[in-house]
């Protein structure tokens, strides 16, 4: 099993000596849609960014297509949508050269955009309902409009495995559905995406599991979970007992525990 998109060991990150991911165990496999939902601050941002190779780890490992993070270089092969935030704002580039700019992974060195270039970057822009602006400049658009220029950038650089890091938050419903059916389109493709979310709506159809952070923590890992369940999940330290005091056990009781029946 080498090839596995994703597997995390034994991760611990702190930021600025503080602890904020604690023993993150995580294997994701190909093909699967995968959210990690969680309250603020439970580390959702700090796992993807982490497994992204955008944060160091203090301890554990990181292993992508079955590759050492420190040794990969297939970079082409994964997407990422940050959290919203000001890191377009400003950029002097259109909306079309943004988007473009997830293709240079996948082109050759000084080729001209190609037709699947130009078709992935068309797709792309379509999808997230910003066709009609694509010759603005970036720093024109909303902030949600910004947001949804980083998702088609990801988009169009076709990747094998997307992180996206809260890509709905400010983005309303036709649109979120729109990105849902972009999502389901890469996931035909065989693609593996990671999604952090606090409101699922019209990607849970596309779930194949959940993971819920709490406290830098996996409190759960499993069957795709509402958010409205997921937020009644209690880390393992919360209980004394297995199956312990409960507020949602039918959810709980099995996952909490994996860590500590773990051999
Ligand atoms: N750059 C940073 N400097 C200091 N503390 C940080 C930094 N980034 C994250 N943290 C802290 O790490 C913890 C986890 O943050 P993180 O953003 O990973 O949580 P989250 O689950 O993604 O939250 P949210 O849902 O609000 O985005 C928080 O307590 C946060 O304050």
């Amino acid at each position: 099993m080498t090839d596995l998109p994703v597997v995390l060991d034994q991760v611990s990150v702190a930021i600025g000596g503080r602890p904020i991911l604690r023993d993150v165990d995580l294997t994701v496999h190909a093909g699967d849609m995968v959210t990690l939902l969680g309250p603020n601050g439970s580390g959702k941002s700090t796992l993807v960014r982490a497994l992204t190779g955008l944060l160091p780890l203090a301890r554990g490992s990181v292993r992508l297509f079955g590759t050492p993070i420190e040794d990969f270089s297939a970079w082409h092969r994964l997407g990422f949508v940050p959290q919203r935030s000001t890191a377009t704002g400003g950029v002097p580039a259109t909306v079309r050269e943004v988007v473009a700019s997830g293709r240079v992974g996948r082109r050759r060195l000084l080729r001209p955009t190609s037709a699947a270039d130009r078709r992935a970057i068309e797709s792309a822009l379509d999808v997230v309902g910003l066709s009609d602006r694509a010759s603005y400049g970036v720093s024109q658009l909303s902030g949600g409009q910004q947001q949804r220029v980083l998702i088609a950038r990801a988009l169009a650089g076709e990747p094998d495995l997307l992180v996206l890091d809260e890509p709905t938050a400010g983005v309303d419903l036709p649109n979120q559905q729109a990105l849902a059916d972009a999502l389901r389109r890469l996931k035909q493709r065989g693609a593996t995406i990671v999604l952090v979310a606090h409101e699922i709506g019209p990607m849970m159809p596309l779930i194949d599991r959940t993971v819920v952070m709490r406290d830098g923590w996996v409190a759960y890992d499993g069957p795709p979970l509402t958010q409205e369940v997921a937020s009644h999940t209690h880390h393992p330290h919360d209980h004394d007992l297995p199956g312990g005091h409960d507020h949602a056990p039918h959810v709980s009781s099995p996952f909490d525990w994996e860590r500590r029946s773990r051999p």
